[in-house]
């Protein structure tokens, strides 16, 4: 049949008149973290919703497995974990009381489930934990239960919406921390709006954008694909426009101050360099140089055109 773990093919969905999503294909192939980003309203919660079985799409098809999610939808979910953008939580339950309720939902076998829990607890970091009500336990600790209920039931395939929305920086370095771990069992989409996050985590990227994927390929291509195109330079001996636009992979520039200006520039990793070695050469006493970062804007813009 197939070795995908998932295969998503032209998957289509209006909620009314208009398309929240269209024509979404992907395909995973191997254990490890995707990145599915994009800014608010582009589709992904819907993307994910159909991927994992909790909305029905009004086109296309979605494969987990060599499962048909359509079709077999008990089959195919069995090989799903799912930690939405709002945990389905327990608050009034303890951490043990809530992982052996949801062991039950995955149906794991009466004789296993208590295997089941305390291996989860340990993996998510929760065992010491074990018997604090829900309600009581920090943002990073509710990600981590929340973790533990998507992978109870060892799934090949973990989908985590805005994993670590709202949580303290050192909270976010934890659950990044116990992603990567889960990862290298089985594939993790993982879904935000902050590019950032995608680039310290994820080995692949997908960008949707108004419903479509603008960009799919590996973190690294996306990195050289958003080369950055401008530099700021800072002169003590500020030389004119002219001589800048002398300086080879230098295709325009703007004099910002007295001081300060903005060079467009070729994608070349050594222009800055380049850029440095004129400025010696010539005398202009340079203080200072930035490459400029693109924003996720800009980025987006620059892909959906
Ligand atoms: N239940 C719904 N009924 C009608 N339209 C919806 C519904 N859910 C989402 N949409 C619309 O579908 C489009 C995609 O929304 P979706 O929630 O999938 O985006 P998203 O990328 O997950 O955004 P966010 O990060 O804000 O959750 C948006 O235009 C949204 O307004």
């Amino acid at each position: 049949m197939s070795d995908n773990i998932v295969r998503i093919e032209n998957l289509s969905h209006r909620y009314s008149r208009a398309w929240a999503i269209q024509d979404i294909n992907l395909q995973i192939d191997r254990k490890g973290i995707l990145g599915l980003l994009g800014s608010n309203g582009a589709g992904k919660s819907t993307t994910m919703n159909i991927l994992c079985g909790v909305l029905n799409q009004t086109q296309g098809n979605v494969i987990i497995c060599g499962i048909d999610m359509r079709k077999h939808p008990k089959e195919a979910k069995k090989q799903i974990g799912f930690l939405p953008q709002h945990p389905p939580l327990h608050l009034e339950l303890t951490i043990h009381e809530y992982l052996t309720h949801c062991a039950h939902l995955r149906r794991i076998p009466r004789n296993m489930v208590k295997q089941a829990v305390e291996e989860v607890k340990v993996k998510c970091g929760v065992a010491h934990f074990s018997d604090r009500l829900l309600k009581n336990l920090s943002g990073g600790y509710r990600q981590r239960v929340g973790i533990a209920q998507a992978i109870i039931h060892k799934p090949q395939l973990v989908v985590l919406d805005e994993p670590t929305n709202g949580l303290d920086p050192n909270q976010i370095l934890e659950v990044r921390k116990l992603i990567r771990e889960i990862a290298e069992e089985r594939a993790v989409i993982f879904s935000t709006h902050i590019l950032s996050e995608v680039q310290v985590l994820c080995r692949d990227i997908v960008m949707i954008e108004k419903g479509k994927i603008v960009f799919a390929d590996t973190m690294e291509a996306f990195n050289n694909y958003i080369e950055p195109n401008g530099v700021q330079v800072w002169f003590s001996n500020m030389p004119s426009k002219e001589a800048l636009l002398q300086i080879p992979g230098v295709k325009d520039a703007v004099i910002q101050s007295a001081n300060s200006a903005r060079l467009v520039i070729d994608r070349n990793p050594a222009i800055c360099e380049t850029i440095i070695e004129v400025s010696v050469e010539k005398g202009w006493k340079m203080r200072e140089i930035g490459l400029e970062k693109s924003s996720l804007d800009d980025i987006f813009k620059q892909l959906s055109s």
